[in-house]
């Protein structure tokens, strides 16, 4: 007879796979469920996959200098057999330009020097010395293609930058979900691809399991939300809305490629780039191409969707848009008639930064609105999640004691507590994708 189901898992993308591996490794017996019929392709597979310390908050360049630590070492965090194909991390370092924007980064370096996270001050010589391309006019306020002024420099220029040379991005985020799950089936993790929940079956104020779009049911003491962009539904779902200060929601993306400019190899020389002059960041991309997003300034409209299957997935003039911005960085930049990249969802909460929690309902956690900036800490999000439902099946009141957790590698404590549904909107968050 098989073992019973501790958890349930629901999503299979890197947060929910690593979820996976995470709580089999601490001897829970896990079930996987996937509206899709792959892992990893939901918008993991649309992730730009960027390994970066530059956070607006100290927790949130802990966890991500922590997170750093899983994709150098990727092959022993997962210890599978050997021959098994695995996504790459390229450690290409990363800059961002330092702007009045982001008060010339003082706060990120200071965060980044308290962790031993190691960056370099650059000046404006630096940044062509590795990036000749690139031409140092200042645009800020960053514009739409279509509003006047867009284009023309405001005679000011970037002073500098700091670049982290320890980034970098993992070349296929999907590859790594199914990494991620390879190496939790060997821990005795199960997968369901192809089955949709529909309810969140509850009693006494406990959850029971799932209820799947063909009526069938899945009875578990643990139910763990990591929709992505369905987080929002599977929480109405399980009632729990009502007590988040801090909601989710899918929000529309697109992500530009474009290739890099005659005479520069920006896959083999070119670094990530954060620069919130043109608020763009961009990153080498495979083929000689250079991956550009924008980084939400205002002019750039969010599309947020009612939920995550409707929404419209060819590109539109932000395509242009973030092409033609870029183009003012690398005036030397071709862009092509085709547009090509990426369209797809964040799961965006209320302040950009993520809830890792529990819910009123016994026994429902939730680890959403990752927003599109929470794939680097895939890992140690996990590794805290499953510290977390122990934490909590234990008896624990998380809500009024919260877990204090210890990141492994840099052995930093962090207060889970800052990730909670409940906190108030975090004054400190860019409220952008940099989180
Ligand atoms: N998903 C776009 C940006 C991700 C990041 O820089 O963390």
């Amino acid at each position: 007879m098989s073992k019973p189901i501790d958890a349930i898992i629901i999503g299979t993308g890197v947060i929910g796979t690593a979820t996976a591996f995470e709580m089999a490794k601490a001897g829970y017996k896990t079930l996987s469920l996937d509206r899709n019929t792959q892992i990893g392709h939901g918008s993991t597979a649309g992730s730009c996959a960027i390994i970066r310390m530059h956070y607006s908050t100290f927790d949130g360049t802990a966890f991500a200098w922590e997170g750093y630590h899983y994709w150098r070492d990727w092959a022993d965090y997962l210890g599978l057999p050997v021959g098994e194909e695995l996504a790459q991390f390229k450690e290409c370092g990363c800059l961002v330009m330092k702007t009045a924007g982001n008060d010339y980064l003082v706060k990120h370096m200071e965060n980044s020097a308290a962790l031993d996270c190691p960056f370099e001050e650059w000046g404006p010589d630096q940044i062509t010395d590795r990036l000749p391309v690139y031409e140092l006019q200042s645009y800020t306020p960053p514009k739409r293609q279509d509003q006047p002024g867009f284009g023309e420099p405001n005679g000011d220029h970037i002073r500098g930058g700091v670049y982290w040379p320890r980034a970098g991005y993992v070349t296929d985020p999907a590859l790594s979900s199914q990494n991620l799950a390879a190496a939790a089936r060997l821990h005795g993790a199960d997968f369901r691809m192809g089955v949709e929940v529909v309810e969140i079956l509850q009693e006494n104020g406990r959850v029971q399991g799932v209820k799947l779009a063909d009526g069938g049911e899945i009875h578990a003491p643990i139910v763990i939300n990591v929709a992505g962009p369905g987080s929002a539904i599977i929480n109405e779902m399980a009632g729990v809305t009502d007590e988040m200060t801090i909601k989710t929601r899918p929000l529309r993306q697109e992500v530009v490629h474009v290739p890099s400019p005659e005479g520069f190899n920006f896959e083999e020389n070119g670094t990530i780039v954060s620069d919130s002059d043109i608020a763009l960041y961009c990153r080498p991309e495979q083929g000689n191409n250079i991956l550009v997003g924008s980084e939400d300034p205002e002019c750039d409209p969010h599309h947020w969707t009612e939920n995550d299957t409707d929404y419209d997935r060819d590109f539109t003039d932000q395509w242009t848009t973030q092409a033609l911005r870029y183009g003012q960085r690398v005036p030397s930049l071709g862009i092509p008639s085709k547009m090509r990249g990426v369209v797809d969802l964040y799961d965006a909460s209320t302040d950009w930064i993520p809830i890792y929690d529990k819910t009123s309902v016994a026994g429902y956690y939730m680890a959403c609105g990752t927003s599109g900036n929470q794939y680097k800490n895939a890992p140690i999000a996990a590794k805290m999640m499953a510290a977390l439902v122990t934490y909590c099946e234990a008896g624990n009141d998380h809500d009024s004691d919260p877990l204090t957790f210890t990141l492994p590698y840099t052995g930093k404590d962090i207060n889970v507590g800052f990730y909670s549904r409940k906190r108030p909107i975090n004054e400190e968050s860019s409220f952008s994708v940099l989180g």
